[in-house]
C-alpha cells in the first residue's frame, strides 16, 4: 500500500497540513487556515477568538494556544476529533483544487509525519494515532460517495451547504469566483447531463435555466 506523508506546507503534499494558507468558512465567518479555526475553538472566550483570527502565521497561533492551556474549554478531549473533521472537511469541500489533491491519492495511506505530535501525526516513527492523516481519509471517502471523478466541480449547494442561495456570499469574491467557475465547467459539460448528477434541491431551483 502506498503511503503519503506530509508535514510541512512548503513541502510535498503540504496541502494537507492545517497550516496550509487557505481560508475556510465556518460558523459564518472566514478563518484564514485550519489551524486558526481549530486553536479558536479550543477556548470559549469569544475575545481570543478575534485575537487568534487576526495573527498570520499558523505557528504562532499554534505558540498561543500553548500559552493559554490553562483557559481550555473543559470539554475539549472530548470533542476535538469532531472538531478537526469538521474544519479538514470544510477545507477541502470548499477548495475545488483541494478536493482533487485529496481525491487524487487514491487508496494511499495519508500519514502526517511529526516527531513532535503523537496525536494529530505519527510520532515520528510510527507510534502516533496520525489522527489527522485519519480524518483526511474519512474526507476523502465522504468526497468519492458524492463523485469519484477528480476533475468534477461540485455544485455550490454541496460545497457550500450553510451558505444560503440568496446570502451575499455569492455575489462577491470567493463565492461570485466559485458561481463562475462552476457556470464554465456546467457548461462544457452539458447543463442537462450535469443536472442529471446533481439535481438541483428546491432553494436553488431555476439555476439550470
Ligand atoms: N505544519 C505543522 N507544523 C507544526 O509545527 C505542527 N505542530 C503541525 N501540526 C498541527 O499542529 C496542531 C497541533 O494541535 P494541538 O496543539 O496538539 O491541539 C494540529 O493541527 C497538527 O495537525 N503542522
Amino acid at each position: 500500500m502506498e503511503e503519503i506523508k506530509f508535514f510541512k506546507p512548503s513541502e510535498p503534499y503540504g496541502e494537507f497540513s492545517n497550516f496550509y494558507y487557505t481560508p475556510v468558512i465556518l460558523l459564518n465567518e472566514i478563518w484564514p487556515t485550519v489551524e486558526h479555526y481549530v486553536q479558536s475553538i479550543k477556548f470559549e472566550d469569544v475575545n481570543l477568538w478575534d485575537r487568534i483570527k487576526v495573527m498570520k502565521a499558523p505557528q504562532d497561533v499554534a505558540n498561543l494556544s500553548s500559552k493559554l492551556q490553562h483557559k481550555l474549554r473543559p470539554d475539549w478531549e472530548d470533542v476535538k476529533d469532531a472538531i478537526m473533521l469538521k474544519a479538514v472537511k470544510a477545507k477541502f469541500f470548499q477548495h475545488h483544487r483541494l478536493k482533487k489533491i485529496l481525491l487524487e491519492t487514491g487508496d494511499a495511506t495519508i500519514i502526517q509525519h511529526n516527531p513532535n505530535d503523537n496525536y494529530w501525526a505519527d510520532g515520528g516513527d510510527g507510534t502516533g494515532k496520525n489522527k489527522l492523516g485519519l480524518i483526511l481519509m474519512h474526507v476523502r471517502e465522504q468526497l468519492l460517495e458524492i463523485s469519484k471523478d477528480p476533475d468534477l466541480i461540485l455544485p455550490p449547494w454541496i460545497m457550500f451547504p450553510n451558505n444560503d442561495r440568496g446570502g451575499m456570499f455569492w455575489n462577491m469574491g470567493w463565492g461570485e469566483d466559485y458561481i463562475m467557475e462552476w457556470s464554465r465547467f456546467v457548461d462544457q459539460f452539458g447543463a442537462e447531463a450535469y443536472r442529471n448528477l446533481f439535481p438541483e434541491p428546491l432553494d436553488w431551483e431555476g439555476t439550470y435555466n
